[in-house]
């Protein structure tokens, strides 16, 4: 049977801990993170077709490029380069559709690389592509990607990159803001946080997992998990966008257990401890808070999965 098209959901990522270390010497942030993947999904379609493209539809579509940019075409077509050491493969069409806010600290580019990574994969049954080799090629375009292949809630070192799954029973409910063509872009969040650390004379040592984090997703003590959620990022994200201390502010008073900018934002999450709760706080934010869009997620949910083959044969 010949695959004709394949569809992968991926999700977005919010970061329950992010702590920074120093700048090292390939430009890169030494990090330790929690990663923990949430409800908002995208769906990648991939299948043969005579030239490259990329076609982006959802809520967010706009703001998605849709030329050799878009980082599922760079993802597919670092797979084909890969498989052409073989035999050729045919261009793609990839279909998009993007429900993860775009530049909003969710790593929604990352997902769909991730995700276009696996339905190539399947498209051009190339088997002898094992996960450890999907995994370094996820690495090579992008620090997020690795996670968005596993999903689920894991530490990441190094870069980022390096992933080691965490236990983490149970469900965490969550309303995130994300401000209407509100975005910030990482690299300018990183020189803002070092900039901050300098004024200052911050000694930053070596970046270490957050036990007490660790401890509270272990029990999934809601409360406990409010108390530890932590962005090194934040400041700066809030330095370059001020309103986001409205947003967190917003967010306790209105009920929210913890709220903390995801990555370099400017999405903040907030969590809350049920579903009803999440509700009211989601009408709330949106009757009172600052302006932005209010979506509501729960975590942890797998990584890219595959959804759907369509063939013939
Ligand atoms: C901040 C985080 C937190 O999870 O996510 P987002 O908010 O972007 O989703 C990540 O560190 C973003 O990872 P990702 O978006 O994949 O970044 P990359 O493409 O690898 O790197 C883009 C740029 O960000 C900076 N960068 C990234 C990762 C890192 N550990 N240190 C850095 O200083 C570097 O300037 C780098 O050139
Ligand atoms: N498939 C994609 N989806 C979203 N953004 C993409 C994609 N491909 C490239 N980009 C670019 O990557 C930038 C960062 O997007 P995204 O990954 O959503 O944010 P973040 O790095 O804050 O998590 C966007 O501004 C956009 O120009």
């Amino acid at each position: 049977m010949t695959t004709d098209a394949v569809t992968v959901r991926v999700p977005g990522k919010i970061n329950l801990g992010l702590f920074v270390g120093p700048l090292r010497e390939d430009g890169y942030h030494e990090l330790s993170t929690v990663f923990h993947a949430v409800s908002l999904f995208d769906h990648v379609t991939v299948q043969p077709a005579d030239d490259w493209s990329v076609h982006v539809t959802g809520p967010f579509a706009d703001r998605v490029p849709t030329d050799g940019s878009n980082l599922a075409m760079v993802a597919a077509r670092t797979l084909a380069a890969r498989r052409q050491r073989r035999a050729t493969v045919p261009p793609v069409r990839i279909d998009i559709d993007k429900q993860i806010p775009v530049a909003g600290g969710m790593a929604g580019g990352s997902a769909d690389a991730a995700a276009a990574l696996v339905a190539c994969r399947e498209l051009w049954t190339l088997d002898h592509i094992e996960n450890e080799l999907l995994e370094t090629m996820a690495a090579s375009l992008g620090s997020d990607v690795p996670f968005l292949l596993h999903g689920g809630t894991a530490i990441g070192s190094g870069r980022g990159e390096q992933i080691t799954p965490v236990l983490a029973r149970g469900e965490l409910h969550w309303v995130l803001w994300a401000g209407e063509g509100l975005t910030l872009s990482t690299p300018a969040v990183y020189v803002e946080l070092d900039r901050l650390r300098e004024e200052r004379g911050t000694e930053v040592g070596a970046p270490e997992p957050p036990g007490d984090l660790l401890t509270a997703l272990r029990r999934m003590d809601t409360d406990a998990v409010a108390a530890t959620l932590h962005n090194d990022l934040q400041e700066a994200a809030v330095s370059l966008h001020p309103i986001l201390a409205e947003v967190l502010e917003a967010g306790q008073e209105l009920g929210a257990r913890g709220g903390v900018v995801s990555g370099s934002g400017p999405t903040v999450a907030f969590l809350v401890g049920s579903q009803a709760q999440a509700i009211d706080l989601s009408v709330g934010l949106a009757a009172n808070g600052p302006t932005g869009e209010i979506l509501r997620a729960m975590g942890p949910v797998p990584g890219t999965q595959l959804v759907h083959r369509v063939g013939q044969g």
